[in-house]
């Protein structure tokens, strides 16, 4: 890891022809003797694992995975990557290579010694990474630090539960809090309010995280956390069982994997943010129901940002809220327990015993609820029910959580509150694109009902769009009823940035078909409803389909052809096992599956193909589009390295259906990616095989790549003698 020479912004010593770094390179020197003192002197583990301490706060941070806990291919995807990669990393007589193996207080967690960067270049870990790539787009995979996977699994929400998570971008834990509500329930009834003040913040959330987990009952909203409105349900102020205050923090405990840390931190960065994470809390801790849960956690060591603010929140509630103690209840993490005493440092390291000692220059800054409770109010809060994990325990990012209960209502008296940065209290009602859902008898369900078989079961008036009533609407999204319910309640209150799943897209072609193509994103949720325009067909063309590398496959080559035709040209939905159905659009010679190039390797895969062409063919287009993406990031000086690996990677997957404009009654014209139609099969081959020493010259940037790769393996066929399609073998 490195930092700039001068004071260029982050990227600006990478070269720009291949993205590595270049000479001008000067490695980040992991140490801050601040940080040394200041961890020194709150002895928060025995003196003789400090060596221990500081060394792994030096290593880089190791690599960790989860498979989504309600994923339905969960079993299959850790058998393959049990066969295909972990066995042939332990059978390596490389001693550089780690497999990566199951943590003991996680089930479907894997963490490998070896850091990101090791894993992405290390020959026999490519191919392993680049699973884990395709994975993560379709949301199968979680490529998280392990102990930022702690607070939802210590919140364990049920299935009904109403979730408020506080500070939620980019939405990770957002993320596996779904994900365990999943478990055992496509639909589960509750609902996940996921929040965050920064409205860019919020888009990553939406766009990178939750289109990989598509579900009907998430609503982001877009607000300062210390001021959340009270927001309703059923008439009544709605309660959440469970509230997560992940709060904006130091970050002090992320070194491993931040190393710009190590160069600015001081005790001034918990002294800044104290109040901030307090406010964050008491209004997290007044949106609980009684009886309800909610956890705080950093990923910052400091007790300022942990136990000081855990402690003020039972000062304040006095009695109305508890510590739970979180150990028993992951027996097998090895974790820490919160402490009773720490020492407060100035910025420039001055130890200040109490508030009363405090300067008078230095008093704003400072409060009393950053200092230590009393041995009275000590014994009285247990502070040690807390968790601390520091690296060395096992090989890991420092984290803090706390697990509270609320046991009687209360509000907290405030005197000056800390909000985000400028935000003001607002009264003013919000004028967003309003939620509209389906009524009775609206034109719209008939056609969809009479179109495609729905069934009177399914609960059409949970479609909406974000329009007026009489505004003609281009999606139809859904929503389970507490998201629904909320919505109507609350559009005005909050500002709502995204609610549901897209279930049906707008047609515009002209020959006679229904209004709406069923999505891609929301067919598992609609099928069982479906008898017309579903289309069960074999294994063999499922893969025909699958394999194909234009977007549209000829009904020629389809053994389900004559059966196809038969249907309304227009939106299909083909399965070979009803747990995959693809949705398809279907014309007199083509059909066109709507997924994204993951899905359809996911797909594959679970049909026991070999994918490592594709899939490598996929990471030269990611690299390539990374590097373009570095040097445009080169020119603007923004981003970071794990961001820009997310937007130039694969979620350009959601661009897996073609904007309804170009629904037409033959499929879209394919995206010509590999080949123009008309060149002959020869001279298109020729060529391929004349650039295999000089990739460079070869026609597209997909072939460039699997010349590079040294795999020009394509052929190609027509039934006309020009050739339209290309194959890959
Ligand atoms: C530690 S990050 C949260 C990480 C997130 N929980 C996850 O797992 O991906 C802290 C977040 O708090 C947000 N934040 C900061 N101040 C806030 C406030 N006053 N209200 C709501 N969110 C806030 C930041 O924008 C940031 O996204």
């Amino acid at each position: 890891m490195g930092k700039k020479k001068n004071n260029s912004k982050k990227h600006q010593n990478r070269s720009k022809s291949n993205g590595n770094r270049t000479d001008n390179y000067v490695p980040v020197e992991k140490t801050n003797e601040k940080y040394w003192n200041f961890y020194k002197a709150q002895a928060l583990f025995p003196e003789d694992e400090w060596d221990s301490f500081v060394q792994h706060l030096r290593r880089d941070l190791p690599s960790s995975f989860r498979v989504q806990g309600c994923h339905k291919d969960r079993e299959q995807l850790i058998k393959e990557m049990e066969t295909r990669f972990f066995q042939k990393i332990r059978e390596s007589s490389d001693a550089s290579v780690f497999a990566p193996v199951e943590l003991p207080w996680y089930p479907g967690v894997y963490q490998t010694r070896m850091s990101r960067t090791e894993v992405r270049s290390h020959p026999i870990l490519a191919e392993l990474h680049n699973f884990l790539v395709t994975e993560a787009e379709l949301g199968s995979i979680s490529r998280q630090e392990t102990v930022s996977m702690i607070p939802p699994l210590l919140l364990n929400p049920s299935k009904e539960h109403f979730v408020l998570d506080m500070c939620a971008a980019p939405g990770s834990k957002t993320m596996q809090l779904i994900e365990i509500m999943h478990e055992d329930d496509l639909n589960p009834p509750g609902m996940i309010v996921a929040n965050d003040v920064d409205k860019k913040r919020c888009y990553m959330l939406i766009h990178q995280t939750l289109k990989r987990m598509k579900n009907a009952n998430t609503v982001v909203i877009n607000e300062d956390a210390t001021r959340l409105p009270d927001m309703e349900l059923d008439g009544k102020v709605l309660k959440f069982d469970r509230v997560l205050c992940d709060v904006i923090c130091s970050g002090d405990g992320t070194v491993r994997k931040n190393p710009d840390i190590w160069e600015k931190w001081s005790p001034q960065e918990g002294i800044g943010l104290h109040r901030l994470q307090l406010s964050i809390a008491r209004r997290g801790v007044e949106q609980l129901a009684i009886g309800g849960q909610l956890v705080y956690s950093t990923c910052s060591m400091n007790p300022i940002e942990d136990e000081a603010v855990v402690a003020q929140l039972l000062r304040e509630a006095n009695g109305a809220l508890k510590l739970v103690d979180a150990h028993p209840l992951l027996p097998k993490l090895k974790a820490l327990r919160g402490v009773n005493n720490w020492k407060v440092f100035t910025r420039d390291m001055k130890l200040i015993n109490s508030f009363e000692e405090v300067p008078e220059e230095l008093k704003r800054p400072f409060c009393k609820s950053m200092f230590p409770p009393s041995e009275e109010e000590a014994k009285e809060m247990h502070l040690d029910y807390t968790m601390r994990i520091v690296p060395h325990l096992q090989d890991t990012g420092g984290f803090f959580v706390a697990l509270l209960e609320k046991v009687e209502e209360f509000t907290f008296v405030r005197e000056r509150e800390t909000t985000a940065k400028g935000a003001t209290w607002r009264k003013k009602l919000y004028k967003d694109d309003p939620f509209t859902f389906l009524k009775e008898n609206d034109e719209r369900w008939h056609d969809l009902q009479n179109h495609y078989g729905i069934s009177d079961d399914f609960h059409y008036q949970n479609l909406f769009n974000r329009m007026l009533e009489d505004q003609n609407s281009r999606q139809l999204f859904y929503a389970n009823d507490a998201v629904k319910n909320f919505l109507k309640s609350n559009m005005k209150k909050v500002s709502i940035q995204n609610a549901g799943m897209r279930m049906f897209g707008r047609n515009d072609n002209k020959v006679e078909s229904a209004k709406f193509r069923v999505s891609q994103e929301g067919i598992r949720t609609i099928l069982s409803y479906m008898s017309k325009q579903v289309l069960k067909i074999s294994e063999k063309d499922m893969l025909t389909i699958l394999r194909h590398e234009e977007s549209l496959v000829p009904l020629e080559l389809l053994d389900s052809a004559e059966e196809m035709r038969s249907f309304v040209s227009g939106s299909l939905v083909a399965y070979f096992n009803k747990e995959d159905p693809v949705c398809c659009w279907i014309g007199q010679k083509t059909c066109a599956p709507y997924i994204s190039k993951e899905e359809k390797i996911h797909l594959l895969r679970m049909l026991g193909e070999n994918t490592e062409v594709i899939e490598n063919l996929m990471r030269n287009k990611r690299r390539e589009k990374a590097i373009a993406g570095r040097n445009a990031q080169q020119n603007t000086g923004e981003g970071n390295d794990e961001e820009q690996e997310k937007s130039n990677g694969t979620s350009n997957g959601h661009k897996i259906e073609p904007a309804a404009d170009d629904t037409k009654d033959e499929a879209p014209s394919p995206k010509k990616t590999i080949q123009s139609p008309t060149q002959p099969a020869q001279k298109f081959i020729a060529s391929c095989f004349k650039g295999v020493n000089e990739p460079e010259k070869s026609p597209t940037p997909s072939v460039r790549a699997l010349m590079a790769a040294g795999r020009p393996r394509y052929y190609s066929s027509s039934a006309s003698g020009t050739y339209q399609y290309l194959y890959l073998v």
